[in-house]
């Protein structure tokens, strides 16, 4: 696309099909901007701003702020110097210039949206917190998961080391399994589970591999993380620690040598984002904001070209929304 463009934009609300529970409380509907910029030749991009402020982007109202303070006709340039304290809002409006080159499946049912079931032992499926995960994981298994993520962090560690228990005695030996803390673990509980997975590395009996536990402890405590891992086996991957481009190059120049969960929708700016990723080859597993189909196109295509290590990407389609394919033109009633 050229650089002037016609900027529109519209705020959505979407209920998901299955709320998240984490230890940061229970989500049920996103929220987001939808934009569209057209070009003098008439091209039209699609881009989306999905921030989520409790992990470290934005406010949405930040965002539409940003949003209604902007001219109708922006330039590249304007777009280019987005501030870094609106990261949303950078991937949103980049991926919308990148990716100008048609429409997204509109009117052709949406079907660029879903993901062929052939692949989805590349995508990371959410299990549900708790007691549940016991249920879910097999209707998950049959769609062709293989590798699944577990909240805790959510209930009381005795409990959830028990459901932890009957699940690694219940999965398949091939599955992957990543458990995700939210930060939500203190010291000593992060010590146990770190424990409790790597003496489940030294049984051969049970060779479920657990790939990695996620951001155990609270963002302030990355000193205490760097010490966990080298103490322990099993793998430790920062996510609400590298939220945002200006977290991840932080903890990398700090130090960190393991696994960086990699937000697309709120990281920041996609073209820093590649420079960052070519020059340092960190180790990321990218994963989802529960955008809708237009921000995930973008992210996938992200993922696609810096996923290293064969990680699955957590893009699992389980918390999709209703009517995926329909909600654009019901949002934008002149397509
Ligand atoms: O990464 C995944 O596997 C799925 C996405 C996910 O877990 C998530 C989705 C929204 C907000 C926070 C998180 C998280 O990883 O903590
Ligand atoms: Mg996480």
């Amino acid at each position: 696309m050229t650089n002037d463009y016609r900027f529109e934009f519209r705020s959505y609300q979407r209920r998901f099909l299955r709320s998240l529970t984490t230890n940061h409380g229970k989500w049920d509907i996103r929220e987001g901007i939808i934009l569209r910029l057209t070009d003098e030749s008439g091209k039209v991009g699609w881009g989306e701003i999905a921030p989520i402020s409790w992990f470290g982007s934005e406010t949405l109202e930040q965002a539409l702020d940003f949003c209604r303070q902007l001219p109708r006709e922006i330039t590249d340039e304007i777009i280019f110097s987005i501030p870094d304290e609106l990261p949303a809002c950078q991937f949103g409006f980049e991926s919308a210039c990148e990716m100008g080159s048609g429409e997204w499946g509109v009117g052709s049912g949406g079907d660029n949206f879903i993901t062929p079931k052939s692949s989805l032992f590349l995508y990371s499926a959410l299990l549900p917190a708790g007691e549940a995960a016991l249920n879910q994981w097999k209707t998950l298994w049959q769609q062709g998961y293989r590798t699944f993520k577990w909240k805790i962090g959510v209930n009381a560690i005795a409990d959830e080391l028990e459901i932890f228990e009957l699940l690694i005695h219940t999965l398949p030996a091939s599955t992957k399994l990543r458990l995700d803390a939210n930060g939500g673990l203190s010291y000593e509980e992060a010590n146990l589970w770190l424990r409790t997975c790597d003496n489940l590395k030294a049984n051969p009996e049970l060779p479920l591999e657990i790939e990695f536990i996620e951001q155990p402890l609270p963002v302030e405590k990355f000193q205490q993380m760097l010490e966990l891992s080298t103490s322990y086996e099993t793998a430790i991957a920062l996510d609400e620690s590298v939220a945002t481009l200006r977290q991840l190059a932080d903890c990398h120049q700090q130090g960190w040598q393991g696994i960086f969960v990699i937000k697309p929708g709120i990281v920041g700016s996609p073209s820093r984002l590649r420079k960052f990723c070519h020059q340092y080859q960190i180790d990321a597993v990218f994963s989802s904001v529960f955008e809708t189909a237009i921000a995930r196109l973008a992210a996938l295509q992200l993922a696609a070209e810096l996923s290293q290590n064969n990680r699955a990407i957590g893009f699992g389609i389980d918390h999709f929304f209703e009517q995926e394919d329909t909600w654009l033109q019901t949002l934008w009633n002149d397509l």
